[in-house]
């Protein structure tokens, strides 16, 4: 069990007050900066395909797994063992994990694929292929050999801060939720998997508004810490988030004792605020935030809210405030924008159009 303590008496390495990047203090020959790394989640394959009305070929998802692997990006959710009969369009996220765990995806560094499961049965049919393939991917205990060559997994849970959005996504409470995930986070842990979970509508919710409470928010958080997860991604799935509601969120779970390293933010960009919310994470100290390529996405117990930040932003974001992401912008928009085709849909990256239009000009 991970113990808690209070911010104040656990060094942090980022407080509110501490500026993005720290230059040193003046020397004849200052070293060049050291650059902070930030770690992009892409959630395209799944947050961003979830919601795609035409049944999504399962080579295109594939192949869209597969061209983001070679951006760079370093964890990629790649589906989801919920129930067909909820979202058909994850149906077939069991041929997903077998591609991935049986013809190791190229790709020049070490890869971690996520796959969302709720409960009990999507954690048994994710299992089921590791018991298929059970050397083929590196548990988290693995030697970092092992690492390097085969792919790490992880599992994600998913619970809301409000009542109401819980019962609508999970089809029972808040904590009817909690208890099937101890299952599925203890499980997953045995299986050397690492486990991310979501708490959604945490900045607003679609049958409550603005109502949500941070306390609650820190509670679920820690609860879910407490069972053994090893990072809780803050979902504004609505993207009603605003930068001070942001910083009030945050600031809530610091005083619950939750760390900025225990945290990922997952920022929908419904009214155009997720880089403002994702600058006033920095402040706080987060380093890792969720976006999809090409700003695919939605959630289907959302209504009207549009898909996540698009990756082309963040990754540009990131880098023109001095920061490492690791990844090939310009293969990224290339990514984004062949994907938008195979959709039949407009490419919702600003940064992406700009980058290609930029492109084609010279
Ligand atoms: C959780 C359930 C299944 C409960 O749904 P339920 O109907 O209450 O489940 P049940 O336990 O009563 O079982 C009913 C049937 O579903 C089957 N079943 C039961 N579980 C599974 C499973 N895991 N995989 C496949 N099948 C399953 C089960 O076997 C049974 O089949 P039947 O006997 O009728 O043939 C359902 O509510 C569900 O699938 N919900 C998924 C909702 C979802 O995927 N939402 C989108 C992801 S969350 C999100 O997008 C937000 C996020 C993460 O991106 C962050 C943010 O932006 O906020």
């Amino acid at each position: 069990m991970r113990l808690l303590r209070p911010i104040s008496r656990r060094p942090c390495r980022y407080s509110p007050s501490t500026p993005v990047r720290c230059f040193a203090t003046a020397t004849s020959n200052p070293p060049p900066p050291k650059k902070v790394n930030v770690k992009i989640v892409e959630v395209g394959p799944r947050d961003g395909l979830q919601n795609e009305k035409t049944v999504i070929p399962l080579e295109t998802k594939i192949a869209l797994i597969e061209k983001l692997a070679a951006t760079g990006l370093k964890t990629i959710e790649a589906g989801s063992f919920v129930s067909p009969k909820w979202v058909p369009q994850m149906a077939n996220s069991r041929e997903i994990l077998d591609h991935i765990l049986n013809h190791r995806i190229k790709s020049a560094h070490p890869i971690t694929y996520s796959f969302l499961a709720p409960n009990s049965k999507g954690f048994s049919d994710a299992s089921a292929m590791l018991a298929k393939y059970p050397t083929a991917y590196a548990p988290e205990t693995a030697p970092e050999s092992d690492k390097a060559s085969k792919p790490g997994l992880e599992v994600a849970v998913f619970a809301a801060a409000t009542e109401s959005f819980n019962q609508k996504n999970l089809n029972c409470s808040i904590a009817e939720s909690l208890q099937k995930f101890k299952d599925v986070i203890t499980s997953a842990k045995d299986a050397g998997l690492s486990v991310r979970a979501y708490i959604s509508v945490v900045l607003g919710c679609p049958f409550d508004g603005y109502e949500v409470d941070p306390h609650k928010v820190a509670e679920i958080a820690t609860e879910l810490l407490e069972m053994g997860a090893d990072e809780i991604s803050l979902g504004d799935t609505t993207g009603m988030g605003t930068a001070p509601r942001t910083g009030a969120l945050l600031k809530c779970m610091e005083s619950a004792g939750i760390m900025p390293d225990d945290l990922a933010m997952h920022f929908h960009d419904t009214y155009g605020q997720a880089l403002v919310n994702t600058a006033v994470s920095l402040e706080h100290g987060i380093r890792t935030f969720d976006s999809s390529v090409a700003g695919l996405g939605g959630c289907p117990y959302s209504p009207g809210a549009t898909g996540n930040v698009s990756s082309e932003n963040m990754v540009y974001f990131m880098e023109t405030l001095g920061m490492e992401t690791g990844v090939d912008l310009d293969a990224l928009a290339d990514v984004g924008q062949w994907i938008s085709g195979e959709l039949g849909r407009s490419n919702d990256s600003s940064v992406g159009r700009a980058v290609l239009g930029a492109r084609s000009k010279s």
